[in-house]
């Protein structure tokens, strides 16, 4: 890997399932190393886009390249990938499960696989099918770090843990990612979980991405407004600026706003952390979208499209 490499570059990439289009027109640049929330309501397109990352799905419209690489070239084992339902072998015993990552992965890093599992206590002669939600969650996790990818995708991987096991499996995946320089994209619907983790995210919304960038550029540009109504209504000279949202409660109001220049007005202002940024874009759908130019896909190379 080396400075300035992309992990992800997509390209108008569109997915159309029976009923109709999960992802439309996504273009966007996921760079090296970073570790990247993927976030949106449900149904906006994030297992799509990680299936489609990972090759499990093959786009109606657009490429996306990995590390460079079209779908189809020798590249994959680069690339590991959580879905959401965990799919492992019920049968096999945890054991027999670390056995066969290490046989199908010439780069298997058996230690890393089994300290995943002993950090919560799963037995290693258990049946897959016996353990409970988030101890399969832990193996299925086990297996994808055993493969020391450099690109590792992982959809809700929390979700069915409990909170210690959360911090635990995310400090884990911190120190390993960081020790290899991996790549994570990773969705989730728990906000607070992206605080102090992520420093890159990708928002969608009906498909479409609406953020993308380095967290702390993303904030930076964002600022939060409070002050008097004008009456009823906002300020009037708040329509200088691009709102994102505004919220009012008796005679406050209460902005996000991107910050172009400085706000003019009575007002306070104060920075946003990373929550507010992203529940400001998620309540409104209708506000323009932000790719920051880190995350903007590059000039079409067809060198590197070419399947
Ligand atoms: N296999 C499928 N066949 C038909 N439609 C699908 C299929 N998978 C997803 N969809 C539709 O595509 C859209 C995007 O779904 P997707 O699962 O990618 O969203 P998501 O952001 O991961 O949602 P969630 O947060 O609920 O997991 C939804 O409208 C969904 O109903």
């Amino acid at each position: 890997m080396h400075a300035g490499e992309s992990a992800i570059e997509a390209h108008a990439l569109g997915m159309r399932y029976r009923r109709g289009w999960a992802l439309k027109d996504c273009s966007f640049r996921l760079p090296a190393g970073r570790i990247c929330g993927l976030v949106g309501p449900n149904g906006a397109g994030k297992t799509t886009l990680l299936s489609i990352a990972a090759r499990v799905l093959e786009p109606t419209q657009g490429t996306l390249s990995v590390f460079g690489a079209a779908p189809g070239s020798a590249d994959s084992g680069r690339t590991a990938f959580l879905a959401q339902d965990k799919p492992l072998f019920r049968r096999f015993t945890v054991a027999e499960t670390l056995r066969l990552g290490r046989e199908l992965n010439p780069g298997w890093d058996q230690r890393t696989a089994e300290d995943v599992v002993r950090a919560g206590d799963v037995p290693l002669d258990a049946r897959i099918g016996s353990l409970s939600g988030g101890l399969r969650s832990r193996v299925a996790l086990a297996l994808a770090l055993g493969k020391r990818p450099d690109l590792l995708l992982l959809d809700e991987p929390m979700a069915d843990l409990d909170p210690v096991a959360r911090q635990e499996v995310m400090g884990t995946l911190l120190a390993e990612t960081a020790e290899r320089g991996t790549t994570l994209l990773m969705s989730t619907h728990v906000l607070a979980e992206l605080e102090n983790v992520c420093d890159y995210l990708v928002v969608l919304s009906g498909g479409e991405v609406r953020l993308a960038g380095d967290v702390e550029e993303l904030l930076s540009v964002h600022t939060v407004v409070t002050g008097a109504k004008e009456g009823e209504d906002l300020p009037a000279s708040l329509a200088q600026h691009s709102l994102v949202e505004s919220r009012v409660s008796g005679r406050q109001f209460t902005a996000l706003i991107r910050s172009e220049g400085p706000a003019a007005g009575r007002w306070e202002t104060d920075s946003p952390n990373l929550e507010e940024l992203l529940i400001a874009y998620l309540r409104s759908p209708g506000a323009a979208p932000l790719i920051t130019p880190t995350a903007q896909a590059r000039a079409y190379d067809t060198r590197t499209v070419a399947a």
